[in-house]
């Protein structure tokens, strides 16, 4: 089989083909495009993937790089306990949390079992939060819960319980991650203490804005509700038993997770626990076996028929070989809106690296820049540029064929919306269909000359449209799921890996000292230039 190094030049040399290649006369010419470029799974989530710049020339191509990998053969290695994770010497085994897998062991730790273990003990907690056995100091049921977290303590629990608010009937769910202490503060503002539940949400248990936030509400509860009360109002998601007990909270209060549980994809760990009290524990078991699923469809569907084999294919090619810098997730759900963040943490933090697992450099470039939010919204505001700009941007849409709880006919009018859009990206407008509108309008042949070109979309943009039957937990469960193993993927096609982050350290670091600096008010030889004139506007 051909080196990868071959394959890439192939691919490249591939691009010529397309010189001529226009999305309009692609799906006009041919009426089975949708059937061969398009997977469905589980016959109500469908992967259209016709409005792309490839071949059946490419997906080969892309099929040969995936092969030479081997991809398969190293998702099997992270679903055994493999320590794929060799810069911190870690397994990688979310997969292991969604249930439902072989006994996997790590280090003489049986995975499986403390999984489950945790699992039960959690869930028994959200459902005594949700039905009012668990009370509160003032022997009140809580009304509402307060994530306490950063980055993956805070963005997968976040997106998934307004993601699936049409299947929430806890306590309210809020979520506090900035260390700008007006989130708490705003936060705290309409809650009452008496009622309030905190989850302190962080796998290593030190991370500053987190234990800032933790420690500034467990002051809001000592202030109103005294010395005694914290014990009722706060539980920990931790890996770290002892900050968690040194910061007062009770190891029966405590839910763990372990070293091989990548923060961005510890959603459905004990992470998760303000999920399960929002929606109950049968739902995240749904939401669990959504994930279970893709798991199972990404390890065994052939290639041209699996999902996350395919998105992280059409990726490589745009950012390899089209040299597109950025991708863009739309969802047509407003739900969905924090989807695209979520996203940016789940590729970026995991792919955004120049050096390969074996400390090379990479020969091309990795994660590209993932941004978007939710439709219509984008429309009117950078959709302009996604038409007609200079960039060609690939995006992902996303839809449910039916609404959780929003009126229909609104939700045809967003339906419309989505399918407009992905249309026109592909077909763009010539400027001879322009000239002619504008000349059956009356318009002179002058006037004309000089509006056409900017009336005219080059179209030829491509797009991915995952359409689902509705966001229920299992479904949300899969998309996740789908992600991660695209990003997965790309993260082993490009040899880096995917599961640390140290470049998220040295500013920690830095900012540390120059705390330290702050709040003496004497700068320190290594702090920038512009301390003195910050110091000097702190104190007028
Ligand atoms: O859960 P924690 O230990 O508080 O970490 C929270 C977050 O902070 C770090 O800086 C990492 O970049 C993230 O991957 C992590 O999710």
């Amino acid at each position: 089989m051909a080196s990868m190094e071959v394959l890439w030049g192939d691919l490249l040399r591939h691009r010529a083909d397309f010189d001529k290649f226009h999305l309009r006369s692609a799906l006009a010419d041919d009426p089975y495009r949708f059937n061969r470029y398009s997977i469905e799974m589980e016959g109500d989530l469908t992967l259209d993937y016709s409005r792309h710049r490839i071949s059946d020339k490419t997906l080969l191509l892309l099929e040969s790089l995936f092969e030479q990998a081997e991809v398969r053969g190293r998702f099997a290695d992270m679903c055994a306990g493999k320590i794929i994770n060799e810069t911190e010497h870690r397994a990688v085994l979310h997969t292991a949390l969604r249930g439902g897998v072989d006994e996997v062991s790590v280090n003489g730790q049986n995975v499986t079992k403390d999984v489950e273990e945790v699992k039960q003990r959690f869930l028994a907690f959200a459902s005594g939060v949700r039905d009012g056995t668990i009370r509160s100091h003032t022997d009140e049921a809580f009304t509402d819960v307060v994530n306490v977290g950063i980055g993956g303590s805070d963005l997968g629990p976040r997106m998934v319980t307004q993601a699936l608010k049409g299947w929430t009937d806890g306590p309210n769910a809020h979520f506090v991650s900035n260390v700008d202490g007006a989130h708490l503060g705003d936060c705290l503002e309409n809650l009452n203490p008496a009622t309030t539940l905190f989850l302190v949400a962080s796998k290593t248990f030190t991370t500053q804005e987190t234990m800032a936030n933790a420690r500034a509400a467990r002051n809001w509860i000592v202030s109103t509700l005294g010395e005694d009360a914290p014990g009722a109002h706060f539980a920990a998601l931790s890996t770290n038993a002892d900050a968690v007990q040194a910061f007062g909270i009770s190891t029966e209060r405590m839910f763990e997770f372990w070293d091989w549980v990548g923060g961005r994809y510890s959603v459905w760990s004990a992470i998760g626990l303000p999920v399960a009290i929002a929606i109950g524990p049968e739902r995240f078991e749904e939401f669990l076996s959504g994930a279970r699923a893709m798991d199972e469809h990404f390890a065994t569907a052939p290639f041209r028929a699996n999902m996350p084999m395919m998105m992280a294919a059409l990726s490589l090619w745009y950012r390899n070989i089209w040299a597109c810098g950025t991708q863009a997730i739309l969802p047509y759900d407003q739900r969905l809106e924090n989807f695209p963040a979520f996203l940016q943490q789940l590729d970026m933090e995991s792919n955004g690296k120049m050096v390969r697992q074996n400390g090379k450099p990479i020969s091309r470039p990795a994660s590209p820049v993932i941004w978007g939010s939710a439709g219509t919204n984008g429309q009117h505001a950078f959709y302009q540029s996604l038409h007609q700009g200079a960039d060609m941007v690939p995006c992902d849409f996303l839809i449910a064929a039916k609404p959780t709880d929003a009126s229909e006919d609104q939700h045809e009018m967003l339906l419309a919306n989505c399918l407009a859009q992905i249309e026109a990206l592909a077909f763009g407008r010539s400027e001879e269909n322009v000239r002619a509108q504008l000349a059956a309008e009356g318009m002179s042949d002058d006037k004309i000359d000089r509006i056409a070109p900017h009336r005219t979309f080059a179209g030829n943009r491509p797009t991915s449209l995952l359409l689902y039957e509705q966001l229920t937990p299992h479904m949300l469960g899969r998309l996740i799921a789908l992600y991660e193993h695209k990003v997965f993927a790309q993260g082993v096609i490009w040899g880096v890996n995917s599961f640390d982050q140290w470049g998220v350290e040295l500013g920690k670091v830095m900012a540390n000292r120059l705390l330290g600096s702050i709040q003496s008010g004497e700068k320190g030889e290594e702090d920038p230039a512009v301390f003195q004139r910050l110091m000097s506007y702190r104190a007028d």
